[in-house]
C-alpha cells in the first residue's frame, strides 16, 4: 500500500533534509490559532489534516460522501487517506519546513505517516487545555462547522481521550514532546510556542557550524 502511494503522490528526493513538526491537542485547543502565528514567524508550511480533509468533502465523490459522514460522527477518517491527502500537499508546497496540525490523531495515524511518509519529526508541539475552556472556545468559534455542535464535539473529546492520548504518551517517553498550556490567551501560548521554534532555529545553526 505504501509503494503505490508513493508511485501514485510522488516522494522526496532522497538526501534532501525535511523538517517536520507536529501539532497535536484537543478539539478547540488552540492548533490553529498557534499554527498561524508560527507561519508569521518562522518558514513553515501549515497543513492541518482537517482543513485537508474539509476541502475533500467539498468534491462530490464517494470518498468525499464518506469523510463528510466520519466527520459528522466525530469519528477519524482511515489513516492512509489522510496521510496520502498529507503527501500530497507537503509535496505541492515545494518547501521543506512543514507543520502538521491536527495529526497523528491515533496510533494508527502514526504507523501510516512511518510507513508512507517516514520522515522523524523534530518535535511534537502538545497545546494542553482543559475540557471545559475548549468546549466553551468550540461552541463559540461559529465557522459554521457541522461538526461544532454539542453532541459530536463530546464525542470528538472521547476520542482524543481514548484515541490521541496514547500517541501523546509514546512521544513524550521518547523526549520528543514539546507541551505548552494552552489555557492562556492566544499571545501568552504563542511566547511559549516561540521559544521552542526559536530553540529549534538555534540548533539548526549550531549543527551547521560545527559542521
Ligand atoms: N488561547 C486562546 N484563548 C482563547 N481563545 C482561543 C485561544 N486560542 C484559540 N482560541 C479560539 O478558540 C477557538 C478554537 O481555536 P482553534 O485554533 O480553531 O482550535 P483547534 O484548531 O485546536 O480546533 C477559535 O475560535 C479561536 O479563536
Ligand atoms: N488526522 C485526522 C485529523 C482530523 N480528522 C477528522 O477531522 C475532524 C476535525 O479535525 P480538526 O483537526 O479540523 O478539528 P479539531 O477537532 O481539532 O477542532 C476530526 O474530528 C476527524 O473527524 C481525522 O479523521 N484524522
Amino acid at each position: 500500500m505504501a509503494d503505490a502511494i508513493k508511485n501514485e503522490v510522488g516522494s522526496f528526493p532522497s538526501g534532501k533534509k525535511i523538517t517536520v513538526v507536529f501539532v497535536i491537542g484537543g478539539p478547540g485547543s488552540g492548533k490553529g490559532t498557534q499554527c498561524s502565528k508560527i507561519v508569521k514567524n518562522f518558514s513553515f508550511t501549515h497543513l492541518s489534516a482537517g482543513d485537508l480533509l474539509r476541502e475533500e468533502v467539498k468534491s462530490d465523490t464517494e470518498q468525499g460522501t464518506m469523510i463528510k459522514n466520519l466527520m459528522h460522527e466525530g469519528k477519524l477518517v482511515p489513516s492512509e487517506l489522510i496521510v496520502k491527502l498529507l503527501l500530497k500537499a507537503m509535496l505541492q508546497s515545494g518547501n521543506d519546513k512543514f507543520l502538521v496540525d491536527g495529526f497523528p490523531r491515533n496510533e494508527e495515524n502514526r504507523h501510516a505517516y512511518d510507513n508512507i511518509i517516514g520522515i522523524e519529526p523534530e518535535f511534537v508541539l502538545f497545546i494542553d487545555c482543559s475540557k471545559e475552556e475548549m468546549e466553551r472556545r468550540i461552541l463559540n468559534r461559529n465557522q459554521g462547522r457541522d461538526d461544532d455542535n454539542i453532541d459530536t464535539v463530546r464525542r470528538r473529546f472521547e476520542v482524543f481521550q481514548e484515541s490521541t492520548m496514547p500517541v501523546v504518551q509514546y512521544y513524550e517517553k521518547r523526549g520528543k514532546l514539546r507541551r505548552v498550556d494552552g489555557a492562556k490567551s492566544a499571545d501568552e501560548v504563542f511566547e511559549d510556542v516561540k521559544a521552542i521554534f526559536v530553540q529549534l532555529n538555534a540548533q539548526v545553526v549550531l549543527s551547521f557550524v560545527t559542521w
